[in-house]
């Protein structure tokens, strides 16, 4: 149930230009956009409603990131990839780096994947906030550190790499990085097993060496900090390819687009566009799927609609700390386990971890347009049906008021046009 409250106006949503939002924000109406409310959602937190009418392909919200980080383990170099004309990403913007071209680096490290950029205006940026001599000095420590790089895992290697980010982050901006802590950190306890990596990496970050004058983190810091990644970070994907698998190059977290609930039927999703020349490529792009009228929440899904009933409410509470009772979920519920099994259990470790860290997989639900799967249409209609990629169609954005017919894929990027 949705709170009527009263609205307060926010400027622009660029997170430079405005003040942080903490959870207590809630208590009043936000109004995010022409097309978006922040609103307290009776057992969902905060939520994100239609203002007006929305209409299929209606661009709802464009984020920046507050923060980005590398999503390669510490030490490995980033893959050389067969028959592909990139092999690396560029450090500040995530771009893929062209093989081969001429690219400039960090004049500290010049580290091949941590310290180089795809052009004079990134590693300008890149110094002053996602590179700084700081944070060169903090990776080069990390990868120097038997403990994490030799004897841990590749993904808790990342969640390093993440709260170096984040500290970083608190001291090239404190507003920013107190925005990061006003983001949900879900309801999830985390197991001992949690616990132990926390208080791990803790050990490890607490003995960087810190500028003088800033003392290390608290233990309690670094597990809020985990938290807020858990619930809150968008893996930038790599580009697609219909013979390989995707994962992830990179993670953002983003502030606004933080605050979409899940449901397992979407009525938005995301694109973007990291490998384009436009400025702020690694923006995030939410667009309506269909039309909805005014006062509905808006949702996204938190990982590709394609997976089945049981590994989807195994996800949410691990990570999210909820069990989802959408209508999708209603009825899945009532399915034998034969009927959910939809194919391969085995997830990528990466996409297992975040908001929408990939869209198309192979833990699959075959529509069976019958009563007994009455939201069939969805898949036929939404989801993309080329090999391999399993992503969601919305279509493009209306134009001088029209709805258009052409439905874009979130992940291969393909048009076709609605035969609906
Ligand atoms: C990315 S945040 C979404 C915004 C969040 N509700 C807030 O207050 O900022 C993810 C968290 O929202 C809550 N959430 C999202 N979708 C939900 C749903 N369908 N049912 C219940 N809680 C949900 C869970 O606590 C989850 O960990």
């Amino acid at each position: 149930m949705l709170s009527a409250q009263a609205e307060t106006h926010l400027p622009g949503i660029c997170p430079e230009s405005l003040e942080v939002w903490p959870m207590a924000v809630a208590e009043s109406q936000v109004v995010l956009s022409d097309a978006l409310r922040l609103v307290e959602i009776e057992g969902r937190g905060r939520g994100l409603v239609a203002s007006q009418p929305l209409k299929g392909g209606q661009i709802v919200l464009r984020d920046s990131p507050i923060l980005t980080y590398s999503a390669f383990p510490l030490k490995q170099r980033q893959p050389q990839v067969s028959g592909l004309s990139y092999s690396r990403y560029c450090a500040h913007c995530y771009r893929c780096l062209v093989a081969g071209a001429a690219m400039l680096t960090c004049p500290s490290c010049s580290h091949p994947d941590d310290g180089a950029f795809c052009s004079p205006k990134c590693q300008s940026l890149a110094l002053s906030s996602t590179h700084t001599s700081w944070m060169c000095r903090a990776l080069s420590y990390l990868r120097n550190c038997p403990p994490l790089v030799d004897h841990q895992s590749d993904e808790l290697q990342v969640q390093a790499r993440y709260l170096v980010a984040a500290y970083s982050l608190a001291m090239v901006s404190s507003l920013a990085f107190q925005t990061l802590l006003s983001l949900d950190g879900g309801g999830a306890q985390g197991g001992e097993k949690e616990a132990e990596v926390a208080l791990f990496l803790h050990s490890i970050i607490s003995s960087l060496p810190f500028p003088e004058g800033i003392s290390p983190p608290s233990v309690e810091m670094t597990m809020a900090l985990l938290a807020k990644d858990r619930c809150n970070a968008f893996g930038l994907m790599e580009p697609f390819l219909e013979n390989r698998e995707r994962s992830v190059r990179a993670y953002a977290i983003y502030r606004n687009a933080s605050f979409f609930n899940h449901d397992c039927l979407p009525n938005a999703c995301r694109f973007d566009y990291i490998d384009t020349a436009i400025d702020g490529n690694t923006d995030i792009i939410i667009r309506m799927i269909h039309d909805v009228p005014e006062g509905r929440e808006i949702c996204l899904s938190y990982f590709p609609v394609n997976v089945s009933y049981s590994e989807r409410q195994r996800r949410l509470l691990e990570d999210y700390g909820f069990s989802c009772h959408c209508d999708r979920c209603k009825v899945e519920a009532n399915w034998s386990n034969e009927d959910d099994s939809g194919g391969d259990e085995t997830m990528e470790e990466e996409d297992d971890e975040n908001m929408e860290g990939s869209e198309g997989e192979n833990n699959e639900i075959e529509p069976e347009g019958d009563d007994d799967f009455p939201h069939a249409y969805f898949f036929v209609r939404f989801v993309c049906d080329r090999e391999n990629c399993g992503g969601t169609l919305a279509p493009l954005p209306p134009s001088n008021g029209r709805p258009s017919d052409v439905m874009e894929c979130n992940v291969c990027g393909n048009l076709k046009k609605d035969e609906m």
